[in-house]
């Protein structure tokens, strides 16, 4: 299918997705808006009740089974229809994708594509081996270990990547035989029905999919619901940990994709220029709205000068402003609470001993004053300072800095976090990326490129605070999404001796 988005751009109406069918919200009346228009509604419609959640679990309940024993190959051929539906849409949905969330056209289209790519991997996971077998110590048995769905997961998913975190969840979750019934973050709607009208077009069985579209409480009752088997969370580190607390107690298995506050660490060696692209890119892309951003540099003493200039001038370079133009390069954060807990954060951080690099002062006029956004801004920490800033995700363009005297106080630094997301490390000497590997305590650790990125088939996931419960993506996605079955297997005559 392909839809068209005419230059006025009006209003979509949403509704939700329940046994196979679109339906009117029994909730409240509610709009997206365009971040950098605030004036400009993307979507409206009804939020979903709690009736509507009932329903939504009570369709997957019974399209649970029929589903996981659909085999794994035309279950991936549903995914790879709708892989190729999401590459058709690329265009207009990426750009419906930028209106509704604010990162700029090319990422916003990039992102519609990289939800493509992930359908297309767990598309063809069903190919894939489905067990194992193992020896036995008994003449005439083997011993095998399968897999099976959980049954019906719940996905409650974060407004910045709205359509490619949903994929990585959605995707797995629907290759390894469960019903899904999604939650995803009630400021970017629009792109939600996007992916759940994909998968309709695409023949996925009615009810294997719910959407539904409404604020937090519905996130609980999706968790509270007797009938879930299973969560996957991504969003913030209090949500989570509710949510996490909510499944435990009732026996659910979760994961929970929470906060980061990831380092980027530019040894004295490092290629300067590429770091220094490449740290602008991981703070500022997105408009740090990602829990993979860069928003902690640590520098060497003997080339923080220089890399500091380049970098400030790299930052004051970049042209924030309507993501749908094709200029820009740096969009709005989400919306106006996120803008001000951001600059609530810059302030205290200058109280609290930093030094402003660049940025950091809201814009006084125009649309970037009307619109949700926020300069690019460095800050400065004095070696002794104690700030907040250093230690709390403020999840916008604001990336602090601190210089570092010798090669294991900047891991020691970086190390200085509850949170281990990600973190990048800028050296050309293998031996120091050696020991940054072993030293970087993150999920995820890239050696001289930015911090965010991830791609389908490896694990995603943080260390420490940052996640709790199995990985996401690759081999940890169906870890999490199925249980085994360990069969001893005899055939049913006496084994000969
Ligand atoms: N580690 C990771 O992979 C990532 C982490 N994040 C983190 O997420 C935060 C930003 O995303 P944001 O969307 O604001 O995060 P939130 O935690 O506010 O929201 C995430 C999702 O949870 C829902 N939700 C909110 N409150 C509840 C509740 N009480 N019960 C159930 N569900 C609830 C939200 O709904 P609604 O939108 O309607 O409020 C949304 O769908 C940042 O702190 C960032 O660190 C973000 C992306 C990735
Ligand atoms: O780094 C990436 O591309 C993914 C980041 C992510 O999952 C997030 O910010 O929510």
């Amino acid at each position: 299918m392909t839809t068209t988005l005419s230059a006025q751009s009006p209003a979509v109406e949403l509704q939700h997705f329940i046994g196979g069918t679109w339906f009117q919200g029994s909730g409240e009346a509610f709009t997206s808006v365009n971040p950098a228009r605030p004036g400009e509604t993307v979507a409206h419609g009804l939020h979903a009740g709690a009736a509507d959640v009932d329903r939504a679990m009570a369709g997957a309940v019974a399209a649970k089974h029929g589903w996981a024993r659909t085999p794994a190959h035309e279950r991936g051929a549903v995914l790879l229809r709708a892989a190729a539906i999401l590459e058709e849409n690329a265009p207009v949905w990426g750009r419906e994708l930028a209106r509704e969330e604010g990162k700029t056209l090319a990422e916003g289209q990039g992102e519609v594509l990289r939800a493509a790519q992930i359908f297309r991997y767990y598309g063809n996971d069903g190919d894939r081996e489905a067990g194992s077998i193992y020896s036995s110590p008994r003449r005439g048995e083997r011993i095998l270990v399968t897999r099976k769905p959980l049954g019906v997961v719940g996905v409650v998913t974060p407004f910045n990547f709205p359509i490619a975190i949903p994929a990585w969840k959605i995707a797995p979750a629907l290759t390894y035989g469960n019903a899904v019934v999604w939650k995803p973050a009630s400021t970017v709607p629009l792109l939600a029905m996007r992916l759940a009208q994909a998968l309709e077009t695409a023949g996925l069985p009615a009810g294997v999919l719910g959407l539904l579209i409404g604020p937090g409480p519905v996130g609980t009752a999706l968790v509270e619901h007797p009938a879930l088997d299973g969560l996957s969370f991504t969003g913030s580190t209090g949500v989570g940990r509710s949510l996490a607390a909510a499944a435990a107690s009732r026996g659910v298995p979760i994961q929970a994709e929470m906060g980061g506050k990831n380092a980027a660490i530019v040894l004295a060696d490092a290629d300067l220029a590429l770091a220094a692209e490449q740290v602008m890119l991981g703070a500022f892309r997105s408009s740090g709205q990602k829990c993979t951003a860069t928003s902690r540099l640590i520098v060497a003493d003997a080339v923080a000068d220089e890399f500091l200039d380049d970098l400030r001038a790299r930052a004051e370079a970049l042209v924030v402003g309507d993501p749908t133009e094709h200029a820009t390069q740096m969009g709005p954060v989400i919306n106006d609470r996120a803008r001000a807990s951001i600059q609530r954060g810059i302030d205290g951080a200058l109280d609290q001993g930093a030094s402003l690099l660049t940025g950091g002062v809201p814009y006084a006029d125009g649309q970037l004053n009307s619109g949700y956004f926020v300069a690019p801004t460095i800050l400065e920490l004095p070696a002794a300072a104690q700030a907040d800033v250093w230690r709390e995700e403020l999840f916008g363009p604001v990336l602090t800095v601190r210089r570092a005297s010798s090669v294991q106080a900047a891991f020691e630094l970086a190390n200085d976090s509850e949170f281990g997301l990600s973190a990048a490390l800028f050296t050309q000497d293998l031996g120091q990326a050696l020991e940054g590997m072993d030293e970087l305590d993150v999920g995820i650790l890239h050696v001289n490129s930015e911090s965010a990125g991830a791609d389908p088939h490896v694990p995603f996931g943080g260390a420490k605070k940052s996640g709790y419960g199995p990985k996401e993506q690759g081999q940890s996605a169906k870890e999490f999404y199925t249980h085994t079955t360990t069969v001893y297997l005899r055939g049913g005559h006496l084994p000969a001796s």
